[in-house]
């Protein structure tokens, strides 16, 4: 079953209590003890010196869905802190480190990098980052990936976005996207979306009978979808 936008549930709440509930349900011990300081200040009733506990949203969608474009606008409005799996695995390649080549080869060929990569780049973006509001994007790919984060991280993200598009649109987006990446061609695109329903679709499966899925609707405006969104960030 998929949730609605429509039918909100407050995600941040002004009570420093109700925060701690509820990010000690959506987090594991290790992502826990990373931000220890502020719990304990928390839990003694003190005040934050600047650092809460993560919450952590990932947002899936097919290529050309929009994740990146809307992810952008979410920063913007709700200062947000923007990880892009994709990003972070392109940088690897362009800085010539010691996976650059091997990311190089799977992503030119629209297929999955190896999960306990991209987790340990997501987690390193986390660690060295003052904020505590975190977009996910473009992962977990997979129900490898998902479960390689909850390994690492110790984790599950507080809530899910997932930008629903038809193909057409998605393909006509990335053919014209215009930023020479090596996988937006009408071959790699069409790897790209045979490997999201394979691999990606059951992951948003997943989120969704857990209840944490918040399923948009990715077509329109750039403007428009940006208001379908806005009310699950909203207070
Ligand atoms: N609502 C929209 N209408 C038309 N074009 C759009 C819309 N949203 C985004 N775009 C454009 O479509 C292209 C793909 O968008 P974006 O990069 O945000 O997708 P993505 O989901 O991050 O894709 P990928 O998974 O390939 O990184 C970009 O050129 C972007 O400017
Ligand atoms: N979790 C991820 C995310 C991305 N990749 C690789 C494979 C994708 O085709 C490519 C580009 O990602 P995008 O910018 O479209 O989100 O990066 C991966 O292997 N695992
Ligand atoms: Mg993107």
């Amino acid at each position: 079953m998929w949730r609605r936008t429509t039918s909100l549930s407050p995600l941040f709440s002004s009570s420093k209590h109700s925060l701690l509930n509820r990010t000690r349900a959506a987090y594991g011990l290790r992502i826990w003890k990373m931000f220890s300081s502020e719990i304990q200040n928390v839990e003694e009733g003190g005040t934050s010196p600047g650092r809460t506990t993560p919450f952590i949203t990932f947002v899936l969608g097919g290529p050309g869905s929009g994740k990146g474009t809307q992810c952008a606008r979410i920063v913007e409005n709700f200062g947000f802190t923007h990880l892009s799996a994709g990003d972070l695995l392109r940088q690897e390649i362009s800085s010539y480190s010691e996976n650059g080549a091997m990311i190089y080869n799977i992503i030119k060929d629209g297929k999955i990098v190896p999960s306990e990569v991209t987790v340990n780049l997501i987690q390193k973006a986390i660690q060295s980052s003052e904020n505590d509001k975190f977009l996910i994007d473009g992962f977990p790919r997979s129900e490898e990936n998902r479960l390689t984060y909850e390994r690492i991280i110790g984790a599950e993200p507080s809530i899910v976005l997932f930008f629903d598009c038809p193909q057409e649109e998605m393909v006509k987006r990335v053919l014209n996207r215009g930023q020479g990446r090596v996988d937006d061609n009408e071959n790699i695109v069409k790897e790209r979306l045979k490997v999201f329903a394979a691999l990606s679709l059951p992951v948003v499966n997943y989120y969704a009978k857990k209840g944490k899925l918040y399923k948009i609707d990715g077509t329109g405006t750039e403007d428009e979808i940006f208001e379908r969104v806005r009310p699950i960030f909203a207070t």
